[in-house]
């Protein structure tokens, strides 16, 4: 149940291993550390300490893991050669998603492909030639995977510049291949860290990709030479740029563009992650916001704005909910200003714990109404303000069934009787079968969008010219605070609870804000105006006469009483004013309510919305 005290209260608020793949090889070298001196027959070759470039028999300090990689590549052991002209792609996968389509694809345009180990043995089992990286590297796969591709006979080849001939002669000289196709993608740390079952701080470093990164971004760096591909998505369209005979560079820049998004987002979960691991705080010296394209938009707010809307990817927006990740079962396309409208109705109807109907108009709760029969709530919250509604969004907390869909689609308005309700968007966090096929009928146009409730907690931000600005999301409900009464009158508990439902519809009202409802429904609103009295005054026309023994919510302090809003107000005959209390006149309301004979609560909660 909701507090209530008297005034001397103060308020309160209240990857794993997977990728991870050490090889046989690397296993078996682990005893072996100290360079040993031996006789070998060698090419030309990198190798620690020294370089040889006869194929004669030498004297060379070998280190025994390359040895062992040697042994071990002992088929292929011939680096790749720059001049054999051999066209050469490089995979390297976590997903494996149309791999073998890939590999087939490449291997039919007579692409040599090399490979990390679990995609090697993926390609084999899908009948694909591959090279594996370490034929070319002569080192194992090593230290769990830490390292496999970070060498110069990997990156050499991706970075080389084909027309810079001392490039070329390097690569000569060292016998490196050059790639002319990059696919990779990471480690899952994104799925890994965010999983239900949770991660340990060490699984989640084993899952930071380092070669993988270190790959596409040499790739996307040389892209005028190097295809580098990061989504599977991609796999068509690369196979289909590499069997035409335009090499566009536009594709390819556009290839590299998405790798280093890719990349960027990548790092920004790993950092977003790092930073809540150690110093955990809301606000980190620096933050990434990884967005991704939902879809464009007809147009802004205004038909001459172009506009777009964007998911957010960070890892505290991982099954956050909330409006960007709807789903939109029928009706005209999304514009921006229905995102922005259904956002408000559906962040003000998941406040309510009974089922509830909220109306919004131009982000303004315009009509709320609590029921136990939801049919019941959205015909009051309808009634609240016809007018408005008509053109709204109408948003419940409760599945919609048929009998549900039914009203909404035959519901005419208050106001004549006559004209059937005309809305934007319902949105709702279940539709039943029926509900959504009587709903369809409604109208073509009629969007009807499936949300799932937002989580609290969140860090909200908005922008600014020049920045952008971060706080706590206002998550403050009535069952979080004390509501302190100062007047001689102690409100009933009915009363009570108008006064705690007008102040749940107030925290989503834009300033100022005033609202007056009774049981557990609005009856008028006032919103936006630049003085309070303008907005008490706006609501109190809406409410008519039913503001006779209602409460009134103000989403901050009165800063004056006599004469003015909080006289208006208990002339008006409410029962009950909840507002924060904390102006240097709070003592005038208080008289002022003891005159009328008025409770008064204070919240000590302010509930700005700007
Ligand atoms: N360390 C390295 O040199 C390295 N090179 C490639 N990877 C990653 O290894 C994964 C593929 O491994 P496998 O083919 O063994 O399944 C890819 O996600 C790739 O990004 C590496 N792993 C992590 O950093």
């Amino acid at each position: 149940m909701l507090g209530l005290t008297r005034a001397t209260t103060s308020a309160s608020a209240s990857a794993t291993a997977a990728a991870t793949s050490a090889t046989a090889i690397a296993a078996a070298t682990v005893h072996l550390c100290t360079p040993q001196l031996r006789t070998i027959r060698t090419r030309t070759n990198f190798c620690f300490g020294q370089q040889q470039s006869s194929t004669t028999s030498h004297r060379v300090i070998v280190h025994p893991v390359k040895a062992m990689a040697e042994t071990a590549a002992a088929p292929h052991s011939a680096p790749k050669s720059p001049t054999s002209g051999r066209k050469q792609a490089l995979i390297s996968l976590s997903d494996k998603t149309d791999l073998a389509k890939l590999g087939n694809g490449l291997q039919e345009l007579g692409y040599t492909i090399v490979s990390t180990g679990g995609t090697a043995s993926a390609l084999e089992g899908a009948g694909v030639s591959v090279t594996k990286v370490e034929e070319l590297t002569r080192f194992p796969e090593m230290l769990d995977g830490r390292v496999k591709t970070l060498h110069p006979s990997v990156h050499g080849g991706i970075l080389a510049r084909r027309d810079q001939e001392h490039h070329m002669e390097a690569l000569e000289k060292h016998e490196i291949g050059t790639f002319d196709v990059v696919v990779v993608n990471l480690y899952p740390f994104y799925a890994k860290v965010s999983s239900s079952s949770g991660i340990s701080f060490e699984d989640g470093i084993e899952n930071i990709d380092i070669g993988g990164p270190a790959m596409i971004r040499a790739a996307a760096k040389n892209h005028r030479d190097v295809l580098v591909v990061v989504d599977s998505g991609d796999y068509p369209a690369l196979l289909e740029f590499l069997r035409g005979d335009n090499d566009d560079q536009q594709f390819r820049r556009k290839l590299a563009w998405k790798a280093f998004q890719h990349v960027a987002s990548y790092d920004s979960a790993v950092s977003e992650w790092l930073w809540k691991q150690t110093v955990g705080d809301k606000f980190p010296p620096g933050l990434t916001v990884p967005l991704h394209l939902k879809s464009l938009l007809r147009y802004g707010e205004n038909p001459h704005q172009k506009a777009a809307v964007y998911v957010d990817k960070s890892l505290s927006e991982v099954n956050a909910g909330g409006i960007a990740t709807v789903i939109q079962h029928h009706g005209k396309e999304m514009s921006y200003n229905n995102y922005l409208d259904a956002d408000a109705a559906w962040n003000c109807v998941c406040e309510f714990n009974k089922p509830t109907c909220v109306v919004v108009k131009h982000t303004n709760p315009c009509g709320v109404a609590s029921r136990n029969d939801i049919i019941e709530a959205y015909r009051l919250a309808v009634k609240a303000d016809p007018v408005s509604a008509f053109g709204g969004i109408v948003a419940f907390n409760v599945e919609v069934d048929e009998a549900l869909a039914k009203d909404i689609r035959e519901f005419r308005s208050p106001t004549d009787g006559e004209t059937r309700m005309f809305y934007e968007i319902v949105v709702a966090p279940k539709y039943t079968e029926k509900g959504l096929e009587v709903l369809r009928g409604k109208s073509k146009t009629l969007r009807i969008l499936e949300a799932s409730k937002n989580s609290k907690g969140k860090l909200s931000l908005r922008q600014i010219g020049g920045g952008w600005l971060a706080q706590d999301s206002d998550d403050l409900t009535p069952e979080d605070i004390q509501f302190n009464v100062m007047s001689d009158k102690t409100p009933q508990e009915n009363e009570l609870n108008d006064a705690q439902f007008a102040w749940l519809c107030v925290k989503h009202v834009k300033s100022n804000a005033i609202v007056i409802a009774k049981n557990n429904c609005m009856l008028g609103m006032g919103s936006g105006q630049p003085n309070r009295l303008e907005s008490l005054r706006i609501a109190m026309r809406k409410a008519g006469d039913e503001v006779k023994g209602a409460a009134l919510a103000s989403d901050a302090f009165f800063p004056f009483a006599w004469n003015d809003a909080v006289e208006e107000a208990c002339q008006s005959g409410v029962s009950v004013i909840a507002e924060p209390g904390g102006s240097i006149r709070d003592k005038d309301a208080v008289d002022c309510c003891n005159k009328y004979g008025v409770s008064l609560v204070f919240t000590n909660v302010r509930h700005f919305r700007h």
